[in-house]
Formats: C-alpha cells, structure tokens, sequence
C-alpha cells in the first residue's frame, strides 16, 4: 500500500530513509555516501538559497567561484589547522592512467583555496571589507554513518568568506549571518533553534570564536548544528599573510569571518515535521503549496472546475497543481500528495460545483482535529487559501517550538544531568567552562549512556524561550559536573 512501512516514533532510522525515497527527495547512489537530489527537495535548496542570496546581496556580499581543487601545498599550509581533518580529504591522484605529479584535493572547505589570493587582492585599507560568497558543492570523506542531508560525502553549500579592517566590524557580521541563519529555520523551514556560542572544543579550531544555530530532534533526543559563523579573528590573515595598509600607512593583519548552513537544513525539516503519513512541508518552501483533486461522482468529471481553480491560484502566485490523472482514485491520490507533505489539498465533487464551492484540507492537523478541512466559497478562494497557508506556517513553527521546549531540561547535579539526557533531553546546566571537565562528562556520557556522548552544544545567548538567561547564574552556583563555581550556562546533548 500507499502507506509508510515504519513509524516515526518506533523506528525513526528506517522511517526517515524511507520516507526521504519515498516523498521522492532522495534516490539512492551507488558510491557510498552519495545521494541523487530529486526535483522535490532540489526545489526546498531553491527557496532557501533564494531568500538567503536575496538578504547577504543587500549586506553588500557579493557571490564568485573558486576551483573545486586545492594543491597540497595550499592545503596544508597550516598543520595544524589540517592535521585532525585530513582523513576526510578526497585527493585526485591521476587522470586517466598517468598519476598526477602532485595530488590534488577536491576542497572539503574553501579558506586554503581563498585566502592565498585574498593576500593577492587585499593590500591598501581601501581594499576592505572584502566580502564574498559561493553556492558550490563540497567533499569530506566521512567514516560516521551517512544519513541523507544529515551527513553526506559530498553536500551542497554555501559559504561565506570576508575581511575586515577591525574586529568591530567582524563580530557585527558574525552576528547579522546568525541571524539570517535563524531566520532561514524559523521563517522558511519552521523550525525553531537555539543561538549560542560553542565552547574551546567545539568551535572550528582554525577561529577564534564560532556562533552556531542548533537545531533539536525530539524524537531521537538528539541536537543537530544547523548552521555556523565563525569569527576567525587574524588566525588565517597571520598564516596567509593577508595584510593591508590602514590610513596610517601602518601595515595590519586583517580580521575575518567564515559562515556555512547545508543541505543539512532540508534533512532537519523533514524530520522535525515529517509525520507517519509522510513529509509536512512548510508552505514557504513547498514546492507545491496546493494540488487540486477532482472527485467525479455519477457521470460528472469536475476536471474543468479544476482547472479554473488552479488558474485562479496560480493569477496570485501560489505554487499550484491539479492531478486530473483518470488511472488513480481521489483516495489514491490523498495519500500520494500527503505522503509528499503538499501543504494543502482542495477536492472539488459535483456537490461542490452546485455550491460553488471546494472543500479545503489542511495537512499539518491531526485526521480529526478541529478546522483541517473547511468548505471555501470559490468567491473567496485566492484570499482564504493565501490565509489558510500563512496560518500553516506559523502553526508548524509554534507546534515545533513548543516541542522542543518539552525536551530541555534544566539540571544542577550529575544525575538529574544523566536522568534528563536519558529522556532524550537536551540539558541546561550551570558548567566551569574548563575543557576538562567537558571532555570528562564527553567520555562518562559515552558509557554510561546508550547512544553516544553527550557534549556541548552551545552557550546559548539570552534565549527569550529557554528557561534561564545568561546574566542570572545565581552567585555561588556549583557546576554540574565538577562542583567548582559555575561560570556560564551551557546547553548539553547527544547530536548528529
Ligand atoms: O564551517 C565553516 C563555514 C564555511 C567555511 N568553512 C568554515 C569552517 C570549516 C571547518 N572545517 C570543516 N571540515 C574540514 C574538513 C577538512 F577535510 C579540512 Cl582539510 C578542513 C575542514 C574545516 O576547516
Ligand atoms: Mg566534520
């Protein structure tokens, strides 16, 4: 049948593989950890790069291409910023069957590739801010389990590359890039995240401070990075020699940021929102935001009603779509389009002809719930439905936000930390921020608990719906893990 195979609930792994193939986003591909993005969730890449190119181009940042390849030289520049990553470079090694005279890496991220020509381009103060982004694809040869978006071999990207004159200046757009990285969640995908700042251990070991947006998974209990800003302070301006001249004439390093969110997003929202019938799209994203059903009944075909609606929506720009194929019944076809998340569907029978008007339903409501499916004047039909998917929108981010508020805890001992981590929780705890003792409860949550380490995910900045705010540590307050005074709160959990 129609129906999905798993439960989200009982068997999310297997719900979540079958339902990315099955909503026909992904096909599946013959070299491990690849996978074919389909039409459907090509078309979600589509509205987020839309909105976000739209919003860095009024920032001023402006879009180029650099090679895909990386010498060896250029990559490993820098050991230490390389040396934990290099057994996920991909490297070419020969064209047809000559070897190369020296290996080539395929980029896995571009700063080794940008920054020796940024040292080219930047010279004078008159030169700064420089300012660049790519839409490009990148390959880390990951040994973890590969999950469709999630975690891939290759990904799609974008990744943003600038220099400053002053630190002023790159914090200002750390934080700007931030929140456009949130709003691409809470706007477009409907899901809620949390902004923080990662702790020494988790932030990219080449900046100087990295800014994250995370994401949560309630039914694995599992937090996922949704997308990243770096502060990379003069680290890469000291190793590639980005210098300019300021209006001193005194010779200065530059300061500069780094910013990516992935395919990774699509992943996130599917799970987030996807249910036992199949995937919920977000209007704002959805490929198609309504898909016009007939149901003929005694003789009469209400295919031209059909057609006339679908004119009339697409007249106000609403991403529509009639499905008048005669070989599947209207239940058939119920089931296909909920399975693929379609916001909302209109049926349209002789009955509805004759009141001049279709019966409209919502697929973000439970069968039974109040208000999912309602009768809509044809009269009325452009302004209704334009309401009725707004409506959506900000239902599936408030169902999503109120959630996830269930799943975070807030914890003062190790083990009210060890029992709400093992409620599938994500923990608020008042920590030392010593390194120790992170990678400490890093290792005593590995064995203790069932599923993996639980580490930071990020010290969030005042969260209007987290139950503290940085400023009131209460005076004296003990650190969960090690007992010495609390520093700062940080947000723990097991993740992607
Ligand atoms: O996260 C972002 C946003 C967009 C631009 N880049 C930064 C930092 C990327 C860290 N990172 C992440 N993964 C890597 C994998 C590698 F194989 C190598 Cl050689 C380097 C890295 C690496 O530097
Ligand atoms: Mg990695």
């Amino acid at each position: 049948g129609l129906g999905l195979t798993f439960k989200k609930e009982e068997n999310f792994g297997d719900w979540y593989s079958d339902l990315v193939v099955r909503g026909e986003m992904i096909e599946y591909y013959d070299v491990s950890g690849c996978y074919i993005l389909r039409p459907w969730s090509y078309a979600i890449w589509e509205s987020i790069k839309d909105f976000f190119d739209k919003e860095i181009k009024k920032m001023g940042i402006e879009n180029t291409y650099f090679p895909l390849f990386v010498s060896e030289k250029a990559l490993t520049k820098e050991k230490n910023h390389v040396e934990g990553f290099a057994p996920e470079v991909a490297w070419v090694t020969k064209s047809g069957d000559s070897q190369l005279e020296e290996p080539i890496a395929i980029r896995p991220t571009s700063e080794t590739v940008m920054y020796p020509i940024f040292a080219k381009w930047i010279r004078g103060h008159r030169d700064l801010p420089l300012r660049i982004n790519q839409w490009c694809n990148v390959v880390r040869w990951e040994f973890k389990h590969p999950t469709p978006f999630i975690r891939s071999r290759e990904f799609l990207w974008q990744e943003g590359h600038t220099a400053f004159a002053t630190k002023e200046e790159a914090d200002k757009e750390v934080h700007a890039i931030l929140e456009l990285y949130r709003r691409v969640y809470e706007e477009l995908l409907a899901v809620p995240v949390i902004k923080g700042v990662k702790s020494e251990i988790e932030k990219f070991a080449g900046g100087l401070y990295t800014t994250t947006v995370e994401a949560f998974i309630p039914t694995t209990g599992r937090g996922v990075q949704a997308a990243t800003s770096h502060c990379l302070g003069q680290n890469f301006a000291k190793m590639f020699e980005i210098m300019f001249e300021d209006d001193k004439g005194e010779r200065k390093m530059v300061w500069q940021n780094s910013w990516g969110l992935t395919t990774r997003s699509i992943g996130v929202m599917v799970m987030v929102h996807g249910d036992d019938k199949g995937l919920v799209l977000p209007p704002r994203v959805a490929p198609i935001q309504v898909v016009v059903i007939p149901v003929p009944f005694k003789g009469i075909d209400p295919s031209d009603e059909c057609l006339k609606v679908v004119h009339q929506l697409q007249q106000a720009d609403i991403r529509v779509k009639e499905d008048l194929r005669d070989n599947y019944s209207p239940g058939w076809k119920y089931s296909h389009w909920e399975l693929k998340g379609v916001p909302l569907r209109i049926e349209i029978g002789p009955r509805d002809i004759e009141k001049k008007q279709v019966r409209v339903v919502r697929r973000d409501l439970e069968d039974k719930a109040e208000g999912r499916s309602q009768d809509i004047p044809v009269a009325d039909l452009v302004e209704r439905i334009g309401k009725i998917l707004d409506e959506m929108q900000k239902h599936l981010l408030e169902k999503a936000r109120e959630e996830r508020s269930l799943c975070i805890a807030t914890a003062y001992n190790w083990d009210d930390f060890m029992a709400a981590l093992n409620n599938k929780k994500m923990v608020l705890a008042p920590w030392c921020d010593e390194v120790e003792v992170e990678e400490n409860v890093k290792a005593r949550t590995k064995s203790e608990g069932d599923g993996g380490a639980a580490k930071t995910l990020c010290m969030p900045f005042e969260h209007d719906t987290l139950p503290v705010v940085q400023e009131f540590l209460p005076e004296g307050t003990k650190c969960f893990a090690s007992g010495k005074p609390a520093k700062r709160w940080a947000l723990w959990g097991r993740s992607y």
